[in-house]
């Protein structure tokens, strides 16, 4: 039996001429008769003599029936591997790769949304608050804001520049919009400190009545700007609000990692771009398709277990502890504005979830991170819209049909009773 030894990506190994042998499932602990050593998988435990999940391919089969197979055997693995080390070239792991479990992103939604309680008030299903918004971006914080009230948060405020305020204000009246960041070109140089402490003052008069605030959708990279919202992010953190950190606020953070560092209450959705920035800088590697749930959970945990959504064709979900995606649903329509849709939701969701986590209703869910049930909620919801607004529009359809699909896709999962 030869283990993979180039690649984990059988298609790779075809590509090179290389046979396949038997696939075989071996059950953690067996030893099993090899011609070769069994490979060390360096990932802190010695394999020698016992097999840890290690996977062979059949040369007998055809290829397809191979990957099939291959397929089913990951799956019904549904392992973990302990986390690799990273050096500068990622280890390869000398076993076909190992699929990513699969949440079961509806059953949490149906489990996290609260009732249409008639006896609850303004404000318990939810106060989401975006900071982003500037002279150059203002579509951005209106998606994320009013996906958000979509979704069934009871209110939501934008705090923006006073230029974007205006017009994300004529966008909708459901906003609660609040023109107070600045950006350098309209503060003076002396009155920075001022200014700078003006906007944390009047930021903190309503940041502790929210229940998860969105920073960077439309934000943009002022440099007197961001340094702004590194205080709000301070502030927020030392009085516990959750953080969903996007977009621009994800520029902020990838240079200033301490700002996210060992906040369990931090949300990171990059992009693939984004993610790659921030993987380069925390992990000084690049984004390897081989391992991709142990280089998340790995880069997860460098940052001290923050929760990271890895955007993509798949949406990929680490807290450092565990690694889920979400792949249902999604559309090939690829319009700008989803990413902002995506952090509305996630900040809906994860205010939800973390009410249900501490309830103490006995589930299977309430042992789980409810930031983690956040964005697979968060995640599967912007896909399901995402699908349902191409199936009507197609070539099309742009971000804001994607929000009038937000209401039906949850009642579709959730109906409201
Ligand atoms: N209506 C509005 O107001 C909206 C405002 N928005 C706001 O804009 C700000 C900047 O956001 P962003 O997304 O343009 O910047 P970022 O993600 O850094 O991309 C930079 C470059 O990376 C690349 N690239 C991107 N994705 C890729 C992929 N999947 N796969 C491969 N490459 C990919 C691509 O480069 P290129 O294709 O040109 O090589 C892209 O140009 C931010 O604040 C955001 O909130 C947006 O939310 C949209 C709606
Ligand atoms: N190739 C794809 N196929 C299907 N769904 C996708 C694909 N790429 C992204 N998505 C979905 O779209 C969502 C937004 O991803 P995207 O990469 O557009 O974010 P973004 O670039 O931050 O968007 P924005 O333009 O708002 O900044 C993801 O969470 C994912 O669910
Ligand atoms: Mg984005």
């Amino acid at each position: 039996m030869r283990i993979l030894t180039q690649s984990n990506d059988p298609e790779l190994q075809l590509r090179r001429g290389l046979p396949f042998e038997e696939v075989v499932q071996i059950e953690k602990g067996d030893c099993c008769n090899v011609e070769e050593p069994p490979v060390k998988i360096n990932s802190g435990f010695d394999v020698a003599g016992g097999i840890e999940n290690c996977m062979w391919l059949s040369s007998s089969n055809s290829y397809s029936s191979v990957l099939r197979r291959q397929h089913f055997l990951i799956r019904s693995l549904g392992a973990s591997f302990p986390l690799q080390t990273c050096h500068n070239q990622m280890e390869r792991i000398h076993c076909a790769s190992v699929s990513i479990p699969e949440a079961d992103a509806e059953g949490v939604i149906r489990k996290i949304t609260p009732v249409l309680d008639p006896s609850r008030h303004k404000g318990q299903a939810g106060r989401i608050a975006v900071i982003g918004g500037c002279r150059e971006y203002t579509g951005a914080p209106y998606f994320t804001a009013i996906s958000a009230l979509k979704i069934g948060a009871d209110l939501s405020h934008v705090f923006c520049t006073k230029d974007a305020a205006t017009v994300i204000k004529s966008y909708s009246p459901e906003l609660i919009v609040h023109p107070i960041l600045e950006e350098s070109y309209s503060v003076r140089e002396d009155e920075r400190e001022t200014v700078s402490s003006y906007i944390l003052a009047e930021i903190k008069k309503w940041l502790e009545r929210f229940d998860c605030i969105v920073v960077g959708p439309g934000l943009g990279r002022d440099p007197f700007l961001l340094n702004c919202v590194s205080d709000i992010m301070r502030h927020a953190r030392q009085l516990s609000i959750p953080i969903v950190v996007d977009a621009d606020g994800l520029y902020l953070v990838t240079n200033n990692i301490d700002l996210v560092r060992g906040n369990s209450l931090a949300v990171l959705t990059p992009n693939v771009m984004e993610y790659k920035r921030l993987l380069e800088k925390v992990l000084n590697c690049d984004v390897s398709n081989d391992n991709q749930s142990e280089q998340l959970r790995l880069l997860s945990q460098k940052i001290g277990g923050v929760t990271i959504l890895r955007k993509g064709k798949e949406d990929l979900i680490s807290d450092a502890k565990t690694v889920t995606k979400v792949s249902t649903f999604g559309s090939p329509r690829r319009c700008g504005g989803q990413g902002d849709i995506l952090c509305g939701s996630v900040a809906v969701f994860t205010s939800w979830a973390r009410r249900y986590v501490m309830s103490g209703i006995p589930s299977s869910e309430t042992s789980l991170n409810p930031l983690i049930l956040g964005c697979v909620a968060g995640s599967v919801l912007l896909r399901k819209a995402a699908s349902g607004a191409f199936l009507s529009k197609k070539r099309a359809t742009l971000t804001t049909d994607i929000i009038e699909f937000l209401g039906q896709s949850l009642e579709e999962i959730c109906p409201a009773k």
